[in-house]
Parts: C-alpha cells; structure tokens; sequence
C-alpha cells in the first residue's frame, strides 16, 4: 500500500513510516489551505484534512496523511494542539487530535504579530530548527516527548479508526 504524507518535516515522516512500518511511505509538500499558523482547534484540524486530501489526489489506490501543528485559546492560556487526518482508498476521511499543552504568555504577543511557532521557539530555547527535531512540545516536556513521537500517536490513532471502520 502507497502512503503518501503531506510534509518533508521529518517528524511527520518517521511518525508515518513508524506506524505503517511495513507499508511504503512517500512524501510531498502538500498544502493546508489554512494560515501558517493556525490559531484554532478547526484550523489546524481543516489544514490536516486539506494536506490528507491533496495527498489521497496524489496516489491513485493508495491512502493520503496530513499532520497540522497549531495553537489555540483554552479560557485565557494558550495551548499546543496537533491534528491529524487520513483520506482512505475509498476516500473516507478519518481525523484525530493530538496532546495539547499549555504554552507560557510571553509566546502569545509574538505569535499574535505573526511569527510561527516554529521560529519563536527557536529564539525562547535557544536552540536551532526545533520545529523539524524536538518540537515545541520536546521543549516544554523536557524532552520527555518529542513532535515525533507525538504524531506517531496521532497516526496510530489514524490508523487504528481506518481499521476499525474497513
Ligand atoms: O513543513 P510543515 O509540514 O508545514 O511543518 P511545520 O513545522 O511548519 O508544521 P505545521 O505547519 O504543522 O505547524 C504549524 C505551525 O505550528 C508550529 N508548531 C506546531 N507545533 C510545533 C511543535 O511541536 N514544535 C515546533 N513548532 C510547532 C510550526 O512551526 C508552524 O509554525
Ligand atoms: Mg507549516
């Protein structure tokens, strides 16, 4: 089975090709349809689906993958969220969210002027390209969870409903 993910970030495909392990795994560059960084629940979760969708266009029998980072307000704190979506053969889409955690304040003016995530981090940890290695959720967990491993949960959970429901 053909798998196409919609990123070259590569904690997207090494939580893909760990969880469909014996399956080949194809990237490209899909697009979200949604801002860079999305600021709500229903935009991270749409870009998910609209990276899955442009994948499933790509592979004639095979099945498409979006992951989508983002962030969103609970009551006042802000909070990392993740989002999933698999577009099957048959072209039924399966969705699944990721673990939230809370981000500190100080990140909220920045992202609200504009910047991604991704290059914010960067500057508060002082490290380089945390978005393609460890991840904002690597750093606020002392690296006890990394953006990959906690895709690969998403994917599992992707996975599993795709089984359930064939
Ligand atoms: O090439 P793509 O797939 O776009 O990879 P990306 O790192 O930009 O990932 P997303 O578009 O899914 O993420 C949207 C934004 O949220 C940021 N982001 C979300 N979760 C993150 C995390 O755990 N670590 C670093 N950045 C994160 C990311 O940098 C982007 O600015
Ligand atoms: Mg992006």
């Amino acid at each position: 089975m053909e798998i196409i993910i919609g990123s070259k970030n590569p904690t997207k495909v090494q939580a893909v090709a760990e969880i469909f392990e014996s399956d080949q795994v194809n990237a490209i560059e899909a697009k979200s349809k949604v801002s860079a960084q999305p600021f709500s629940d229903e935009e991270t979760k749409q870009g998910a689906i609209n990276r899955a969708m442009e994948c499933r266009k790509y592979t004639t029998n095979g099945i498409g993958i979006g992951l989508e980072g983002g962030v969103m307000f609970v009551g006042d704190t802000l909070y990392l969220c993740n989002w999933g979506a698999l577009v099957a053969e048959d072209w039924r889409i399966f969705t699944a969210s990721g673990a939230r955690i809370a981000l500190p304040n100080e990140l909220v003016e920045s992202l609200k002027n504009g910047f991604e995530l991704g290059e914010i981090m960067d500057d508060y940890a002082n490290r380089k390209e945390v978005s393609t290695h460890e991840g904002t959720i690597g750093i606020f967990t002392n690296d006890l969870v990394s953006r990959k491993e906690m895709f690969a949960h998403v994917v599992k959970l992707l996975r599993g409903q795709w089984e359930y429901w064939k």
